[in-house]
C-alpha cells in the first residue's frame, strides 16, 4: 500500500455548500441567460462572484478545509458527464457552443429532448441521468475542478476539490437506447478511473493537498460486483503516481460493507454520515484498516435544520478516536439541501429560532466542535448554550391533545373504502366520462402576474380582498381555457399556491414557513421547505374556496387538489422527536377533513398528490417494508373517508416506480396519473405485471422541458399505453403540473394532446 505518510492533516469541513446564491442570484442569472436577456460573460460573472463569496465565507468562518467544485450551473452529475466527455453527441452536434450544449442536455432545445431528470437518492434534489452508449469513451475533456481550484487559490484559499466518485457516477448513469445488449455501465470503470488519475495529477500540480470523492451510491444496497468496483477504483486511484490526499465520502446513509472496502483501500480519509448512517458505528471497531486513516465524523446534520446536540456529537467523535488516530469534524452530507442562513429570517419566534441551524450556522457548529474536540476552552460557553437549548426543546414541540386523542381512537375501517368495482360503477354513473378521458395534473402556468400578486400582497401594496379577486380572475381564465381546449376533467390551476407543500404548511398548525430559506430542487428551480415543529392540525378549510369557485364556473367535473401526507413530509424539514409515520398520520387527518369539506362543496373528484412516495423510500431494502406500511396507511387514512361515488386520484412523478409498484396499488386510488414520457412508458409494464386494474394516466408528454410535443408524438405514446391498458381505464394527461411552463407552450401542447386523444377515442369506441 502506498499510504502517504506525510499527508497534510484534513481540517474540519463541510462536504458541500449551497450554490444557488443567498438571494437566488444564480437562479435569476440562469433564467436571464436562457431568455436571452444577458450573455454568457454576464452569467459567468455572477457565478464567479458566488464562488468567491462562498470560499471566503467558509475560510473566514474558520473551517480547516474549504471545499471547491461544489458550484454548478445546473447539476454536478451533468458536470461530471461533461468533464469526461460522456455527453451524447446529439447535444454537441451542429457547432453548438459548449455552454449551450450543456443546457441543451439539461433542458432540451429545439427538437432535442433533454436527458432524463431523476431524484438524487432520498432528497428533493434532481440530477440528470448520463446516457452511456457504444460511442461513450471517457476521456478527461474538461478542467472545471482545476479551474475552480485555481480561482480559489488566486484568492489565497487552498481548497479541497469535490468530485463525484467514478463508481457512483457510473451507477447513476444508464445505458443509451443504442447501447449493445448486455452493456454494463461498469464496463467503463477503468476508462473512468483513467480520467480521474489524470485529473488528480493536474490537481496536485496546481497545488491541491486534498480531494474529496463522493460515493453516496454506497449508502444503498450494492452487489458484490459493485463493491469490487469500489475496491478496484480506490486501489487504482490510491496508487496513482501524483495525487493529493484522498477523502472518500459516503453519505445519505450507512456505508455498510463499503466501509470495509474503503478501509482496505490506499486512501487517506473516509467520511461517515453519523446522522442517517449511524448504523456504521456498530461493528466499526472490527473493520480492519481504519487505524491509520483519518475519519471525517459527519456529526452535523446536512439534511435537516435542527441545531446539533454538541455533547452527543462530541461523544461520537470521541468514540471514533478509539478507532482511528485522526478524527476530523464534518457534516453528515453536503449542505446543498439546507437553506443558506438563519439570520436572513427576521420573523421567527425566538424560542424556535434558537433550535435551528441553516448552512452558515452549521459551518459554525463544525468549527466549534473542532475546537472542543481539540480541547479548547473557548468552546465551553457554546457547549453550555447548546445544552440549555436542548433542555428547552424537550417539551417545546406543541402537543395537541385533540389530535392525539383522535388518532388513538381510529380503527382499521378508517383506512378502508368499499370494493373498487362498487366505487367504479357509482363514479362512472355520476361522472359520465368518455374512454381516454383527458385531464391535467393540477397547476397551470404560474405567470409573472400571479407571482407579482403574491409579492404585492406580502409587501402590502394590495390587500387580501384584491389578492383574492386576482386569484379568482386567474381561475376563471384557466377554466375558460380548458373548456375551449376541450379537456374532460378540469382543474382550478393552483394559482393561489406558492408551492404545493408550502401552501398547505401555511394553512396548517404545527408548521413554520421561511421567507428566504430557498433550497435548489433542480436547475434554477428552488423550494422553501417548511419546518414541522409541532403537532399538525387544520384550523380551517384550506382549498375549498378556490375549488368550489372553479366548479361553479363549469358543468364539467373539476378536481379538488391536495398534497398527500408523504409528500408534505418529504418536502418539509421534519421533527426528529417522533417517528415520521406519526407525523404523517397527523397530516392525513387534516386532509381527511379537507376532502370531506370539498365533497360538501360539490367536488366529485379529489386528487391527492404523492409525487414523493418513491423519494422517501429507504435506500436499504431492510428498511423499506416499515416505510411503505406507514406511507400507504397515511394515504388511506387521508382518502378513505370519501364517498364511494367520489373519485380519488393520485399523482406520482420523477422516479423509477418498480420498487414501489405494490404500494401504488395499495394506495387504492381510483385513478393514478404518473410520470412516463421521459422513461418511455416503462411503468405500464410494471403495473401490468402486478395486475393493477384501476384507472391510470401515464403522462404523454414531458412538461419539464420547454419543448412542445406534436400530435403525432402524443398519438404514438397513447398507442404504446393502449397496448398495456384498455381504453376505458386509460387517462390522457401530461407528466406533471404545468406551473413551470408558459402559456405559449401549454396551450398548443394541450391542444395536441386533446386532439390525439379524440382521434384514438374514435377508434377505441368504434
Ligand atoms: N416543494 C416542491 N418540491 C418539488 C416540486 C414542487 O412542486 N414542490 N416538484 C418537483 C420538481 N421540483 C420543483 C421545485 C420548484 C419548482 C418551482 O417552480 N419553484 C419556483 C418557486 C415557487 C415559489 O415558491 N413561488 C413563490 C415565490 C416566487 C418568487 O420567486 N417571487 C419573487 C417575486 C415575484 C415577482 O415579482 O415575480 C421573489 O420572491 O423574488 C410564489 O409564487 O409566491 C421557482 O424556483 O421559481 C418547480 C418544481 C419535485 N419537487
Ligand atoms: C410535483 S407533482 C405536481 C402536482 C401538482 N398538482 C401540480 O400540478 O403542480
Ligand atoms: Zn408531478
Amino acid at each position: 500500500m502506498t499510504h502517504r505518510t506525510h499527508a497534510p492533516a484534513l481540517g474540519a469541513t463541510v462536504l458541500g455548500y449551497p450554490r444557488i446564491g443567498p438571494d437566488r442570484e444564480l437562479k435569476r442569472a440562469l433564467e436571464a441567460y436562457w431568455a436571452g436577456r444577458i450573455d454568457a460573460a454576464a452569467l459567468h460573472e455572477v457565478a464567479a462572484t458566488l464562488r468567491a463569496a462562498t470560499w471566503t465565507a467558509l475560510r473566514d468562518a474558520g473551517l480547516g478545509s474549504v471545499p471547491s467544485n461544489t458550484f454548478s450551473y445546473y447539476d454536478q452529475v451533468l458536470d461530471t458527464a461533461v468533464l469526461v466527455d460522456a455527453l451524447p453527441a446529439r447535444y454537441t452536434e451542429g457547432g453548438r457552443p459548449s455552454l449551450d450544449a450543456y443546457f441543451a442536455a439539461a433542458r432540451g432545445a429545439d427538437s432535442l429532448a433533454p436527458l432524463e431528470l431523476t431524484k438524487w437518492f432520498d432528497t428533493n434534489y434532481h440530477y440528470l441521468v448520463p446516457e452511456l452508449g457504444p460511442d461513450t469513451v471517457p476521456r478527461l475533456a474538461g478542467r472545471k475542478p482545476v479551474e475552480e481550484f485555481r480561482e480559489a487559490a488566486a484568492l489565497g484559499i487552498t481548497t479541497r476539490p469535490v468530485l463525484l466518485g467514478p463508481v457512483t457516477f457510473l451507477l447513476l448513469s444508464k445505458a443509451a437506447p443504442d447501447a449493445p445488449a448486455g452493456f454494463d455501465r461498469l464496463d467503463l470503470l477503468d476508462a473512468m478511473i483513467d480520467t480521474q488519475v489524470e485529473l488528480l495529477a493536474e490537481l496536485a500540480a496546481a497545488g491541491a493537498e486534498w480531494v474529496q470523492f463522493d460515493e453516496p451510491a454506497f449508502a444503498a444496497d450494492r452487489t458484490p460486483a459493485e463493491l469490487d468496483a469500489l475496491a478496484h477504483a480506490y486501489r487504482r486511484l490510491g496508487e496513482a503516481e501524483r495525487r493529493p490526499s484522498i477523502l472518500v465520502a459516503g453519505y445519505h446513509g450507512a456505508l455498510g460493507d463499503a466501509l470495509g472496502v474503503l478501509a482496505a483501500a490506499p486512501i487517506e480519509a473516509v467520511g461517515l454520515d453519523l446522522v442517517a448512517g449511524r448504523a456504521d458505528l456498530t461493528g466499526i471497531a472490527s473493520v480492519a484498516g481504519l487505524r491509520q486513516k483519518t475519519l471525517l465524523a459527519g456529526v452535523v446534520d446536512g439534511r435537516n435544520v435542527w441545531r446539533t446536540d454538541l455533547d452527543e456529537a462530541l461523544a461520537y467523535c470521541a468514540m471514533l478516536l478509539g478507532i482511528a488516530d485522526h478524527v476530523t469534524v464534518g457534516t453528515s452530507a453536503p449542505l446543498l439541501h439546507v437553506p443558506y442562513d438563519l439570520d436572513a429570517e427576521t420573523g421567527l419566534d425566538p424560542a424556535l429560532r434558537s433550535r435551528l441551524a441553516f448552512a452558515r450556522q452549521k459551518v459554525d457548529e463544525v468549527v466549534l466542535l473542532a475546537k472542543a474536540l481539540g480541547g479548547a476552552d473557548e468552546a465551553a460557553p457554546a457547549l453550555e448554550d447548546s445544552r440549555r437549548v436542548l433542555r428547552a426543546r424537550d417539551g417545546a414541540a406543541t402537543r395537541d391533545q385533540r389530535v392525539r386523542a383522535r388518532l388513538e381512537s381510529l380503527r382499521p375501517e378508517h383506512g378502508r373504502r368499499a370494493d373498487y368495482d362498487v366505487r367504479a360503477r357509482g363514479q362512472a354513473e355520476r361522472l359520465g366520462l368518455p374512454p381516454l378521458a383527458t385531464t391535467t395534473i393540477g397547476s397551470f402556468p404560474q405567470t409573472g402576474g400571479v407571482r407579482r400578486a403574491r409579492a404585492d400582497r406580502r409587501a402590502g401594496r394590495i390587500d387580501e380582498a384584491e389578492y383574492r379577486r386576482r386569484m379568482r380572475a386567474e381561475i376563471a381564465d384557466v377554466i375558460a381555457l380548458q373548456e375551449d381546449i376541450g379537456l374532460d376533467v378540469l382543474v382550478h390551476g393552483e394559482p393561489e399556491r406558492n408551492d404545493m407543500v408550502q401552501y398547505f404548511a401555511e394553512n396548517l398548525e404545527g408548521f413554520l414557513s421561511t421567507e428566504h430559506g430557498w433550497v435548489q430542487s433542480y436547475g434554477s428551480r428552488c423550494v422553501r421547505p417548511p419546518i414541522i415543529h409541532g403537532d399538525v392540525s387544520r384550523p380551517a378549510p384550506m382549498t375549498v374556496e378556490w375549488s368550489s369557485y372553479a366548479q361553479s364556473l363549469t358543468e364539467r367535473p373539476v378536481k379538488g387538489m391536495l398534497t398527500g401526507p408523504v409528500t408534505i413530509l418529504a418536502w418539509s424539514f421534519v421533527r426528529d422527536d417522533q417517528p415520521l409515520g406519526d407525523t404523517a398520520r397527523q397530516v392525513a387527518l387534516a386532509l381527511r377533513d379537507e376532502i370531506h369539506d370539498l365533497e360538501r362543496a360539490g367536488l366529485r373528484i379529489v386528487q391527492v398528490d404523492e409525487p414523493a412516495l418513491r423519494e422517501l423510500l429507504p435506500l436499504r431494502e431492510a428498511d423499506r417494508a416499515d416505510y411503505l406500511a406507514w406511507a400507504v396507511d397515511s394515504f388511506r387514512l387521508a382518502t378513505s373517508g370519501a364517498a364511494d361515488s367520489t373519485q380519488i386520484h393520485t399523482h406520482l412523478c420523477y422516479s423509477e416506480f418498480g420498487d414501489v409498484i405494490d404500494a401504488i396499488d395499495a394506495l387504492d386510488a381510483d385513478v393514478t396519473t404518473i410520470e412516463a414520457a421521459r422513461s418511455r412508458m416503462e411503468v405500464l409494464d410494471d403495473l401490468h405485471k402486478i395486475g393493477y386494474r384501476r384507472g391510470v394516466g401515464p403522462g404523454v408528454y414531458d412538461i419539464h422541458s420547454p419543448r412542445v410535443p406534436d400530435e403525432a408524438e402524443v398519438t404514438r405514446l397513447i398507442g404504446a399505453a393502449l397496448a398495456a391498458v384498455p381504453g376505458d381505464r386509460l387517462w390522457v394527461n401530461p407528466d406533471c403540473g404545468l406551473k413551470t411552463r408558459g402559456y405559449a407552450e401549454v396551450e398548443p401542447a394541450l391542444r395536441a394532446m386533446v386532439s390525439a386523444a379524440r382521434a384514438r377515442r374514435a377508434q377505441v369506441s368504434g
